[in-house]
């Protein structure tokens, strides 16, 4: 079955890869960026990277790192994704590319209008992603999607209880999400759990009543 894939965005700790284990999302995203609650120290990313399961890909997210640093976290094997959540244009990308043939590349775009959806739709990443800010818990307004055309990665706000609408509406490759499965500022192991099922049970659903229609 191909439905919606999930990421778990913003893991740190031991437990988060517990919890992980348990639900079983697509991907699971670590913050190599100093200055967020969630960053992960790139020393510590093998240790919790060989903490997760291995049939679940791991995205490292960077803001204005260096190709270098991103370079050397990614050969170091914590991460089979790299995700750049700055202001990396195409060359930056094109650049990083040429110092990691075959990586895959995944640029954030904040959306706040039509305007910067043309950006979205024209980047060179191998996927897009559709953030309303950076892990602040807040959607942008998704009837902006509409005439959207790529596939994409939705973000920024999603919660276990939004997630049936954002599917529906929004039809995306994949649901991002950080605060929406935390309380009081760290993961939780039963709002993952929910946010896992939501996404899989909406997909289900779908699946059936599109048969049922077809008689
Ligand atoms: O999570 C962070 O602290 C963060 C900091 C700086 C840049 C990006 C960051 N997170 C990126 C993500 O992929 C989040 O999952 C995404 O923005 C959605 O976050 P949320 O609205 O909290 O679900």
């Amino acid at each position: 079955m191909s439905g919606t894939k999930i990421k778990i965005c913003g893991l740190f700790r031991p437990q988060d890869a517990k919890y992980v284990n348990d639900a079983m999302p697509d991907y699971a995203g670590f913050v190599f960026y100093e200055k967020s609650r969630r960053y992960l120290p790139p020393e510590e990313a093998s240790k919790l990277r060989e903490a997760i399961d291995p049939k679940i890909r791991t995205v490292g997210v960077f803001v204005g790192s260096s190709k270098e640093q991103i370079a050397q976290i990614y050969r170091e094997g914590s991460i089979s994704i790299i995700q750049l959540h700055g202001d990396e244009n195409d060359a930056y990308l094109e650049e990083l590319r040429g110092m990691l043939p075959g990586a895959e590349i995944w640029k954030a775009h904040k959306i706040r209008s039509e305007k910067t959806l043309e950006a979205a739709a024209k980047c060179v990443a191998d996927r897009v992603l559709l953030d309303n800010g950076c892990g602040t818990g807040e959607r942008f307004d998704w009837s902006l999607l509409l005439s959207f055309r790529r596939p994409f990665i939705l973000a920024g706000g999603l919660t276990p209880e939004n997630i049936p609408e954002a599917v529906k509406l929004c039809r995306p490759y994949a649901l991002d999400v950080s605060s929406g499965v935390e309380t009081d500022g760290v993961k939780d192991g039963y709002k993952i759990l929910s946010a896992v099922r939501a996404a899989r049970k909406y997909e289900i659903s779908r699946i059936q009543a599109d048969s049922q229609s077809c008689g």
